[in-house]
């Protein structure tokens, strides 16, 4: 089906309100950020599928007609909207060998690939041989969406290499995008690379990651905000290594323990991210520097709440602290746990200020960087219009 080698790309992506919240059916904010996931697919005639994860020092490769063997496993239920069950799961570490040697990094990336091959294969009746490179701009488990944007490079490489979804062609254009009902099958696919990687997910990162921009989420529901205002953010990586199945498993503890305590911190979270949603409205409106005080407050607001239910991390506090010396206001993105926290930067913040900010977070062993927002999503490039480093990663495996 794969006549020639194809390069596509995801975003990763910053929650501004509502994670963990949203896994509870309350509304999240998220935003694409300009770090990116690339795939590289490419046609082999070895009778062998080869996957390459460099970011996680991963290669491995199986024989077609192995990876055949696993088919009948996979091909009960082939509605995409079905979860990954506990026998296909088994069915898959027993195939890859995954014991307690290997890591869980390693490990949830490769049965994620699996999971996506055989029942992608399964479903639309291809067993490609193919080599797979994936390589990333973003940070692996650090609540930038790394584990998304991963599923959704690899859904969408796979529905194309097996037929399912066709190859947007535009001549005279560097980066093409798949057609809406594409994405949305792309993006079903890539739900359940998610549930893989990460038990219970709400479906806000492969979203973000399949339609790029500023989204709001909501029980499934997606909302792309069309009017937003250009926002200044600064990510902090506290490199704190921690795992969102751990955490979003422990906000469930805590909610079936505490309800008549939880659900109220899980309310105003909504809240908050419905007043997040007005201010940006407003702000897109009819731009103004009155607002930034309201939308440093529910950081501020958010921060606390996120602690309370028992998702913060001593680091990530000590971004909030480092960063308030110096007049600004943060809360941690993603999972948290450790990983990452956004910083809010006014339109006018002193550079000097942010540099100074920037020394102390540096000091405190965090890396970061300003990033800007709404970048889109998952889309096909063409050779030329990668950057050198792309480039180098690919033609090096
Ligand atoms: N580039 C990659 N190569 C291989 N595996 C990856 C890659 N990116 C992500 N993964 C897989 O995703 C896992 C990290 O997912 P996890 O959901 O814990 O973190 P995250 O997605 O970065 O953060 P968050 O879910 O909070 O936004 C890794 O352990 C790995 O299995
Ligand atoms: C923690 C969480 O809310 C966001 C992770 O980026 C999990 C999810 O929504 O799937
Ligand atoms: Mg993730």
């Amino acid at each position: 089906m794969l006549a020639k080698p194809l390069t596509l790309s995801a975003p990763g992506k910053a929650i501004l309100h509502g994670e963990h919240a949203v896994v509870h059916g309350k509304a999240a904010l998220a935003v694409a950020l300009n770090l990116r996931t690339f795939l590289q697919i490419r046609p082999s005639n070895n009778g062998k599928v080869l996957i390459c994860l460099p970011n996680i020092g991963t290669s491995l490769n199986w024989e077609t007609v192995r990876l055949r063997t696993l088919l009948t496993v996979f091909s009960d239920g082939l509605d995409e909207s079905k979860s990954p069950s506990p026998e296909q799961m088994d069915a898959l570490k027993e195939f890859a060998g995954i014991t307690t040697e290997l890591s869980a990094t390693e490990s949830l990336g490769t049965l994620a690939f699996l999971y996506l091959y055989l029942s992608i294969s399964a479903k639309y009746g291809q067993i490609p041989s193919v080599e797979i490179v994936v390589w990333s701009e973003l940070p692996t488990g650090a609540g930038l969406g790394s584990s998304a944007a991963y599923s959704v490079c690899l859904a969408a490489a796979l529905l194309t290499a097996c037929g399912a979804i066709g190859c947007p062609v535009e001549e005279e254009k560097s980066v093409v995008r798949w057609p809406e009902e594409e994405l949305e099958l792309i993006n079903r696919w890539a739900f359940r690379g998610e549930q893989v990687i990460h038990g219970k997910p709400s479906g806000v990162d492969n979203s973000v990651a399949t339609w790029g921009g500023v989204l709001r989420f909501q029980s499934g529901k997606i909302t792309s905000l069309k009017r937003v205002p250009t926002l200044r953010i600064l990510l902090t990586n506290t490199k704190v290594s921690r795992s969102t199945k751990i955490l979003v498993a422990g906000v469930k503890d805590k909610i079936l323990k505490f309800p008549a305590i939880m659900n109220p911190v899980l309310a105003s979270m909504d809240a908050i991210s419905h007043e997040c949603e007005s201010v940006l409205e407003a702000m897109a409106e009819s731009p103004s520097q009155e607002y930034y005080p309201v939308l440093e407050e529910l950081f501020d607001i958010n921060q606390h709440h996120l602690n309370v239910i028992g998702v913060g991390h001593s680091s990530l506090d000590n971004v909030c602290r480092v960063t308030a010396t110096h007049g600004l206001h943060s809360k941690l993105t993603g999972a948290g746990g450790g990983g990452c926290a956004i910083t809010l930067l006014r339109p006018d913040t002193d550079p000097l200020m942010m540099e100074a900010a920037r020394q102390d977070l540096s000091a405190c062993g965090y890396e970061c960087w300003e990033t800007s927002i709404g970048a889109p999503g998952i889309c096909l490039h063409s050779l030329s219009s990668l950057k050198a480093d792309v480039l180098h990663v690919f033609n090096s495996v």
